[in-house]
């Protein structure tokens, strides 16, 4: 099948790499210029694991190729698939207008008929609107499809997630539309659910803010096991193991942050009050999850409620490991809070380190672990890299001015940190002392 992708940022360009390795031939369109000439010499703007292998062997291929030329990009596609960002608004709601533009140059070089699929996270009806941009800009003279065929990837996993996804969801008008989403999606010997657009749309916002959900929910259990010396990595096991419940997204920290589930649980209240819905349960899964960061502040206060003169070792900048991904990171708010307070930081991460500085003031940071943690007074966890979950604790106490180690996202059993000579504070479980 031959494919236009609009959009080359994460999910466009991951999606439209793997659409090319199950043997589709894929021209991914960007209105950067630099990003796509990059990219034609197989440099990845993004760190996301297998992804650069995967781009190299389809451009050797020549099923996948970059262009800037959207007329060129859309010739011989059979489906365009819009990836564009929806960034949040200041309002709260979703961005349309890059979808919008989107759009109008669709209907502008539309030269036959096309599906034409909204893979962007959109706010429901988004797709009708798409429909009616591209029907005025093509002037009716073609016959076309809208679909909607959103996405699940999740950064720092984005290529394993594509080629294994659980399931797709296929919003369409037609049967014709069906039959060609259906086919691409074969090779991925996945479960297809087809739907109609809207419903599509709505699947997309109701999976992100379910996973959000989950985790506001832990985070207030955890806060609550504190004051009862609760442990609630073992409740959440207990309550997982229950197949209703599930396992997964149940590890409490310093609540979720990155590029979507923030952005998309404030669109979803947004359309709600839009049609006089109140979604009372997503306004109080964003009002805990404002507040968990700051959990690792009042932990740290503890301990120094003067922090002048005090050095802290932070790990951790990207808002995930294998990313660097730096939007709604945890240490955006938490850096320059400390440095405020009059501690000296020092942050490690082996990857976001520059897209960190671009976003924090001032950011002193280093990409070796140890050279980080030298002389701190505290060591500050707020991203689950591998390198930190194994960096060698008895190290790290000869380096460190005093072994205190306070954990957002409760990488350590608790019984190893037991007689490990360090003060060890996590969350949702007893501080050892
Ligand atoms: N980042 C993620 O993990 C996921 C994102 N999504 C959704 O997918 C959409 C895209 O997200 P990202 O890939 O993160 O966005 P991004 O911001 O990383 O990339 C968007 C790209 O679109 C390009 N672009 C903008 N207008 C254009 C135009 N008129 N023509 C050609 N290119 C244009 C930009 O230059 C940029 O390279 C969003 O709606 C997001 O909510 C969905 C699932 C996962
Ligand atoms: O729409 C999107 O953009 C994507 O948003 C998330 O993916 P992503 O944000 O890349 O990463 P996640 O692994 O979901 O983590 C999101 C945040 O939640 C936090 N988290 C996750 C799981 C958990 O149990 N606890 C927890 O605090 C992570 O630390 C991170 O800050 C969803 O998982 C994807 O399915 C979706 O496609």
């Amino acid at each position: 099948m031959n494919i236009c992708v609009i959009g080359t940022g994460y999910v466009g360009l991951v999606s439209g790499t793997c659409f090319s390795e199950i043997g589709n031939k894929v021209t991914c369109i960007d209105l950067d210029e630099e990003k796509i000439e990059r990219l034609k010499q197989g440099i990845i703007p993004i760190y996301e694991p297998g992804l650069k292998e995967l781009v190299l062997k389809n451009i050797e291929e020549e099923r996948l190729h970059f262009s800037t030329n959207l007329a060129e990009g859309m010739k011989d596609a059979e489906v365009v698939i819009i990836a564009v960002g929806t960034p949040q608004a200041p309002s709260g709601e979703a961005n349309l207008e890059y979808v919008e533009n989107v759009a109008v140059s669709i209907g502008e070089n539309l030269n036959g008929y096309k599906v034409i699929v909204t893979k962007s996270t959109v706010p429901v009806g988004t797709g009708q609107r798409v429909k009616s941009i591209i029907s005025e800009y093509s002037h009716g003279k073609y016959e076309f499809d809208v679909a909607s065929n959103p996405e699940f990837l999740r950064e720092g996993s984005a290529v394993y997630d594509t080629m294994n996804m659980d399931r797709a969801v296929i919003g369409v008008e037609s049967k014709r539309a069906e039959e060609v989403l259906t086919k691409l999606h074969e090779p991925f010997n996945t479960e297809v659910v087809v739907t109609n657009v809207e419903t599509s749309e709505m699947i997309k916002y109701a999976s992100n803010a379910f996973l959000a959900t989950k985790i506001s929910f832990i985070n207030e259990i955890a806060n609550l096991s504190e004051h009862f010396g609760a442990d609630v990595i073992k409740v959440a096991e207990g309550m997982g193991l229950d197949k209703r419940i599930g396992k997964h997204f149940l590890q409490a920290g310093i609540g979720y942050g990155g590029s979507c589930f923030p952005k998309d649980t404030s669109a979803l209240i947004h359309i709600g009050r839009e049609v006089g819905e109140d979604l009372s349960i997503l306004k109080a899964v964003e009002e805990v999850n404002g507040k968990q960061r700051m959990r690792i502040a009042d932990k740290v206060n503890e301990i120094y409620p003067d922090l002048e003169g005090k050095k802290l070792a932070v790990l951790g900048l990207a808002f995930k490991p294998n990313t660097d991904d730096m939007r709604y990171a945890p240490s955006i708010d938490l850096i320059p809070y400390f440095k405020n307070k009059g501690a000296e930081v020092i942050a490690y991460d082996p990857i976001a380190y520059e897209n960190a500085a671009k976003e924090i003031e001032g950011l002193q940071y280093s990409t070796d672990l140890y050279e980080t943690i030298k002389d701190s007074d505290a060591v500050i966890i707020l991203t689950e890299w591998d390198e930190v979950k194994k960096m060698d604790l008895s190290k790290v106490k000869e380096l460190v001015n005093e072994p205190i180690i306070i954990d957002g996202r409760n990488i350590y059993k608790l019984d190893d940190m037991k007689n490990s000579g360090f003060y060890y504070a996590s969350i949702g479980r007893p501080t050892i002392k």
